[in-house]
């Protein structure tokens, strides 16, 4: 999959339960009008959406698992069910969190990563990532990429976007590894993501702005209530 996506925009098509567009039947079409767009792969949230998009397009898919656990805030690919659940879609890259914080059953991510890779020897692994820190660490236990998904989700990390200080974090980020760099969150005009390439992204994911159009509507509303 990297192979394909270098230099190119990997669409994300994701809602949730309780978003407008839950469904992996529009989720397939999302991801069928991305493809006629332009898009050289596709990010996307379950094993049903995963299926049913890989129906519907030839696309590579980068694969989540989003669930939430009491006892812990990781929510993306958090635990070997997750994993499971992904090989078994066909996707052809997983993405899972590559934070420091605590995850379910105290489970280490290094041994989650040894997990994919024997289960399935071809699977290519991103990290999600939301400081420098989680970045080198990631590419220390083993991951093809890194994303920078979830810089400004998490405690330490909360209020901060992508796009502030021209993109700096992503500038940081590249500095410190070697592994592809993806540019991920809150990428919502076609200028930035120009941008986060010629910074030196090995490929960009766009979600919301092309694939929420409740997101995109309030968007709208916010500048039309400055006036
Ligand atoms: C933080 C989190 O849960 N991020 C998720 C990760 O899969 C998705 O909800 C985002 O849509 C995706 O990362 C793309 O970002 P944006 O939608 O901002 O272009």
């Amino acid at each position: 999959m990297l192979n394909k996506i270098k230099g190119e925009l990997i669409v994300s098509c994701q809602a949730l339960a309780d978003e407008p567009l839950h469904s992996s039947f529009i989720m397939s079409k999302m991801a069928l009008a991305a493809k006629e767009g332009g898009a050289k792969g596709i990010r996307a949230n379950s094993k049903k959406d995963i299926i049913e998009i890989k129906n519907e397009v030839d696309l590579p898919v980068l694969g989540i698992v989003k669930r939430d656990y009491d006892d812990s805030e990781v929510f993306i690919t958090a635990t070997y069910k997750e994993i499971d659940e992904l090989l078994e879609s066909g996707c052809e890259m997983i993405a899972m969190d590559a934070t420091e914080r605590q995850r379910p059953n105290d489970i280490r991510l290094g041994d989650l990563v040894q997990y994919a890779k024997e289960q399935k020897p071809t699977i290519q692994l991103m990290a999600d990532i939301a400081t420098i820190e989680d970045a080198v660490q990631a590419e220390k236990l083993g991951f093809d990429c890194i994303s920078t998904t979830l810089h400004g989700y998490t405690e330490e990390t909360k209020g901060k976007k992508l796009y502030h200080e021209e993109f700096s974090f992503l500038k940081n980020v590249l500095k410190r590894v070697n592994i592809p760099v993806i540019a991920e969150g809150n990428v919502i005009t076609p200028e930035m993501a120009k941008q986060c390439l010629e910074i030196g992204a090995y490929s960009v994911v766009v979600g919301g702005a092309i694939t929420r159009p409740k997101q995109i509507t309030e968007r709208f509303m916010e500048a039309l209530a400055v006036k």
